[in-house]
């Protein structure tokens, strides 16, 4: 909790600086926990959700900062309007669930062609490994290595990469809130 609030300072002192408004895609496979992350962030609470059938836009109005954030659906028919929201993007988020070993392939295959796609070329790829509280949920460099990331990532010290587009890793665990707000405040860095 506490990690979760130092990052919403973090980033708002940040962003503020700079009033903004960040427009951030939660992106994943389904069931990889887009949307129980995003309530976590917006209620700070773990709500159970149905599957993402329809695109929900949520603004997190925290200050006088507005984070547009667009939950997109991850079973196959909701990744064909993926591409609809590249415009105007400041960051990704990418969710995958590092205890479903079976669903890396197809994870790295779509985690590979939003890498490749020209309107997202710019764009800094926060990848969250998801869920490391099942036992079953592999290792930071496994995950690397099954996303085709060894040798990608740019590193977690969010520091000044002259241009190079920041990808990293952090693996996390919505249900127990570890994690992500390392992820985030990593994040921020490259929100300009
Ligand atoms: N054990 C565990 N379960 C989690 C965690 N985060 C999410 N879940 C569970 O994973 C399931 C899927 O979560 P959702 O947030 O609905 O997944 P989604 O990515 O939005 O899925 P789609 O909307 O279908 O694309 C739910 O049963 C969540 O409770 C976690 O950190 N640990
Ligand atoms: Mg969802």
């Amino acid at each position: 909790m506490a990690f979760v609030m130092d990052w919403v300072y973090g980033a708002l002192s940040f962003l503020g600086l700079y009033q903004k408004s960040a427009k951030i895609l939660f992106l994943g496979l389904d069931n990889a926990g887009k949307t129980t992350l995003l309530h976590m962030l917006k209620d700070d609470r773990m709500a159970i959700h149905q599957p993402t059938i329809h695109p929900t836009m949520e603004e997190l109005n925290i200050g006088n900062i507005k984070f547009r954030t667009f939950d997109l659906g991850g079973h196959t028919q909701a990744r064909r309007v993926w591409q609809d929201y590249f415009t105007t993007v400041d960051a990704v988020v990418f969710l995958v669930d590092a205890s479903a070993a079976w669903r890396f392939e197809e994870s790295a295959t779509e985690l590979q062609s939003l890498l490749g796609s020209d309107e997202l070329a710019d764009v800094p790829f926060l990848i969250l490994g998801n869920k490391v509280d099942i036992p079953e949920a592999v290792s930071d460099e496994e995950l690397r290595f099954q996303l085709g990331l060894s040798g990608l990532t740019t590193g977690q010290d969010g520091g000044d990469l002259g241009g190079v587009r920041p990808i990293e890793v952090f693996m996390c665990s919505v249900k127990m809130r570890q994690g992500y707000g390392a992820g985030f405040n990593w994040l921020a860095n490259y929100l300009s």
